[in-house]
């Protein structure tokens, strides 16, 4: 159940490492058990706090009690550490309501794609980010992703979006590093890497931080490449960065989350199992996953 509302600060701070929770499945529903435990392991390995319900958490798989019970079941178990709310559909009014709804909880942010599906104009983007950053309480991520949406936000629309006084930052997979740099550079919206192979190019270039799938193992390294990042420690940051580059292909190298709910599985905090049409990891690539994790993880 939410808890007593508190005030959503003017200036959020969204650096360091966000994790995007998987969902873990038991016998065809949310395991509740499994997820609180996760979310207990990761805040003691140093993140910056949680998102739930994006789309590594198979969110699209989720109903709304379903979603309302994980948002519930990870505030508990996140030891005070901030949580975001991913949102995603494409009907205006249905994600206004949900919105609304949301504003009971004490949530950090909401972290909002464009529609997907119909692809509107810049200006109809406009509409739809402005729309539900009115309808809520919460600070606005823009969770910028056109190869999931199908709809690109430019760098115009981008920087109007940071005049509205609630859209305080970006989740980007834009994949447009000239656009990732205009909005650093703008200096208004606080810029995520949303895309786990670009974490280190998105930080040096004065993102702060990233909301990262693969920071669900190896937690550690992943806190402390950012740490280093934000203290320009920058020999020491890469030379913790570069072991992960192996990994963080693997993880993407069938779609999220498969594999990383695989290695998640292997390790026994939760069983190997998405909801359909999201597959499990092939054995092959699970195998390659275990003794890659083995390795990173001798002293
Ligand atoms: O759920 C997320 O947020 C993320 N999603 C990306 C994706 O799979 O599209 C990957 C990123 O690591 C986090």
């Amino acid at each position: 159940m939410p808890q007593p509302s508190i005030p959503s600060s003017s200036s959020p701070d969204f650096s360091g490492l966000w994790i995007p929770l998987v969902t873990p499945f038991q016998g065809g529903a949310v395991d509740h058990a499994a997820l609180s435990a996760l979310t207990r392991r990761l805040a003691g390995d140093g993140v910056a706090g949680f998102v739930v319900c994006g789309s590594t958490g198979e969110a699209a798989a989720l109903d709304e009690t379903e979603q309302l019970a994980a948002l519930d079941a990870v505030q508990a178990a996140a030891a005070g550490l901030p949580i975001v709310m991913g949102l995603s559909g494409y009907h205006l009014g249905k994600t206004t309501a949900w919105v609304r709804r949301l504003a009971e909880w004490p949530l950090a942010g909401l972290l909002v794609p464009a529609p997907h599906y119909i692809r509107p104009s810049q200006a109809g983007l406009l509409e739809w980010f402005r729309a539900i950053a009115d309808a809520g309480a919460a600070p606005v991520l823009v969770y910028d992703i056109p190869y999931r949406t199908g709809a690109t936000l430019t760098r115009e629309t981008l920087l109007a979006l940071a005049e509205h006084p609630r859209i305080r930052g970006i989740k980007d997979c834009g994949g447009d590093m000239a656009k990732t740099r205009a909005v650093i550079a703008d200096g208004r919206l606080q810029v995520l890497s949303g895309e786990d192979h670009q974490i280190f190019g998105t930080v040096a270039e004065g993102g702060v931080g990233a909301i990262a799938a693969s920071g669900h193992v190896q937690t550690r390294r992943f806190v402390q490449v950012l740490r280093l990042l934000a203290e320009n420690r920058l020999a020491e940051a890469r030379a913790e960065w570069q072991p992960l580059q192996p990994l963080i292909e693997m993880l993407f190298a069938e779609p999220n989350p498969g594999p990383l709910k695989a290695l998640l599985a292997n390790g026994g905090s939760m069983r190997d199992e998405l909801r359909s049409p999201m597959t499990r990891a092939s054995d092959a690539l699970r195998e390659r996953l275990v003794a890659l994790d083995a390795r990173l993880s001798r002293p």
